[in-house]
């Protein structure tokens, strides 16, 4: 089912058509890889070569289906503002959606960041990138947009530091009918909510997560304060543990920022002003509600004394700057680089080394804490003293996760009448809540089927890079310099190794869902 973007559009007419044709672009470059996209520097023919650049979605890797993205793309085409990205058309190649666009020559904030700034940007450089940032969220909003996927991976730059807001992939319209998304979508509720769950775990609001509470324009506000940190400190909070991980701490204690008090100690440690903190802790508020919207938020202080423009950008962040194309390949050098040296990590770990080469493994438990499935070993005689203590691990969750008291807090940054409880962690941190264990009786199946399926679309992520490398190993071997025949055998075989083990681990999660499911249908 072929589409192009042009005959849903009349607006398109007016402007200058790019060919709907793949021939007529000549790929130069790999300059970036997502989750369902490889993105290319390329060159127009017909158009004086000019320079786009190519997002190659994968129809069959991604989440929206055809019509979904042809209808956003049409929505998309009418927006305007110059701090956003829109595209020169797109068109089918085979099972991938190209879209064309504009080649944003320095490429996104944070392969800038991971390549060059990996303690974090400036603070007058960060006010920058984020007030144009915000500014195209005020005018999404205002147009009855959500954009759900706001990140530093998705803020461009331009070599005159120019910020654009990009990749629509999983925005939507808060004023389309329930039939025309493939988003789930409540109007029960004193406002528009969606109640799908779309966006990357480390950057989702707490609401989106725990998604049968709908969620609507705050989570892109939560996400922009996460943005904020991500800027600060060249990662976001909690990017240290798998995303599974990360989503379930915040649903079951909230989300603290004690990761970063520790780099309060360290030598990189940096102060960001009381103005900054404050903005940030109030895009943080754990309830929406209490979230100010991207057009208020604009007139905090920290935006308005922000008076740089993107020639700042250029002398202090750009200047000396690797292209985007050797940045992305340095990255993939580092990435090949980890992979070989990780290989013998496994064998450093006595647990794992005890379950693969000692025991058996008799099935999968849900570990609530860690928010994993750790392996079941058939017990040894000192097990088997303790067995008699261990509840059953369903009962056990139903019990531990009280959904009321998930959201109900009493310890956030701001207080329902405005007063702010004083922000006890230096730096960016902010003490959000207290690590209090949550008991009671009520249940969410919705939080646990919900956190299942995020856990599987991790793993299945995890095996796409581990596909996405041995491409890597398959086609640019001259990049890596790995001429060694043996070498390569070996690696390629531990690929294959880790591969089958992530199909293993995806089965295991569908049984356990299945049984989940059907554990509740019976109740
Ligand atoms: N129009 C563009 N011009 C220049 N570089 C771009 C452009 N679009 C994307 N890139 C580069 O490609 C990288 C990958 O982009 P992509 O949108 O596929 O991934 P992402 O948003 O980082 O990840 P995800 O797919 O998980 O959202 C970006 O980080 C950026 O450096």
């Amino acid at each position: 089912m072929a589409y192009n973007q042009e005959e849903q559009n009349e607006e398109e007419h007016k402007k200058i058509q790019y060919p709907l044709d793949s021939t007529c672009y000549r790929i130069l470059d790999e300059i970036g890889r997502g989750v369902s996209a490889i993105v290319y520097k390329a060159i127009c023919i017909p158009m004086n070569s000019s320079v786009v650049a190519i997002k190659a979605i994968d129809l069959d890797q991604s989440r929206a289906d055809l019509d979904n993205i042809r209808r956003e793309a049409k929505t998309m085409s009418l927006l305007s503002h110059p701090n956003i990205l829109k595209a020169h058309c797109s068109f089918t190649v085979d099972r991938c959606l190209w879209v064309i666009m504009p080649f944003m020559s320095a490429g996104s904030l944070q392969s800038i960041i991971s390549s060059a700034f990996p303690d974090g940007l400036s603070e007058p450089c960060i006010a920058i990138v984020l007030k144009e940032t915000l500014s195209a969220l005020a005018y999404l909003h205002n147009q009855g947009h959500l954009h759900r996927d706001i990140k530093a991976g998705n803020i461009l730059i331009d070599s005159d530091g120019t910020i654009k807001l990009a990749d629509f992939g999983v925005s939507a319209s808060i004023f389309e009918p329930i039939s025309g998304y493939g988003s789930s979508f409540s109007s029960s509720s004193s406002c528009l909510m969606f109640t799908d769950v779309a966006g990357t775990p480390y950057w989702m609001a707490p609401e989106v997560i725990h998604s049968h509470t709908g969620y609507s324009f705050k989570a892109d506000i939560w996400s922009f304060g996460i943005t904020a940190l991500e800027l600060a400190h060249g990662r976001p909070p909690l990017s240290h543990l798998p995303p599974s991980k990360s989503l379930f701490m915040k649903i079951t204690k909230r989300f603290r920022f004690s990761d970063y008090e520790k780099t309060k100690n360290s030598k990189n440690y940096k102060k960001f002003s009381k103005g900054f903190k404050d903005m940030v802790g109030l895009c943080l508020d754990q309830d929406p509600f209490r979230r100010p919207t991207a057009e208020k938020l604009l007139k905090h202080p920290f935006f308005k004394s922000c008076n740089k423009g993107p020639d700042f950008l250029v002398k202090h962040v750009l200047q000396g700057l690797p292209s985007v194309e050797q940045r992305f390949k340095q990255v993939k050098i580092h990435r090949l680089l980890s992979l070989k040296k990780s290989d013998g990590d496994d064998d450093d770990d006595p647990e794992h080394g005890e379950i693969s080469k000692q025991r058996r493994i008799s099935g999968w438990n849900f570990n609530v804490d860690g928010f994993e499935l750790d392996p079941v070993l058939f017990p040894t005689e000192k097990d088997q003293e303790i067995s008699s203590l261990k509840p059953n691990y369903v009962d056990d969750v139903v019990k531990q996760v009280d959904v009321s008291e998930l959201f109900s807090d009493t310890s956030t940054i701001s207080s329902p009448g405005g007063s702010r409880q004083s922000s006890e962690v230096e730096g960016v941190a902010m003490n959000c809540s207290g690590d209090r264990r949550i008991g009671g009786e009520s249940v969410s199946r919705e939080v646990m089927l919900a956190s299942l399926l995020f856990l599987k679309k991790s793993l299945d992520d995890q095996r796409q890079n581990v596909m996405n490398l041995i491409s890597i190993f398959h086609g640019e071997q001259h990049v890596v310099e790995v001429n060694k025949k043996d070498n390569l055998i070996e690696v390629i075989d531990k690929l294959r190794n880790e591969v089958e083990n992530e199909k293993k681990k995806n089965s295991a999660l569908q049984l356990e869902i299945e049984f989940l499911k059907s554990h509740y249908s019976n109740e």
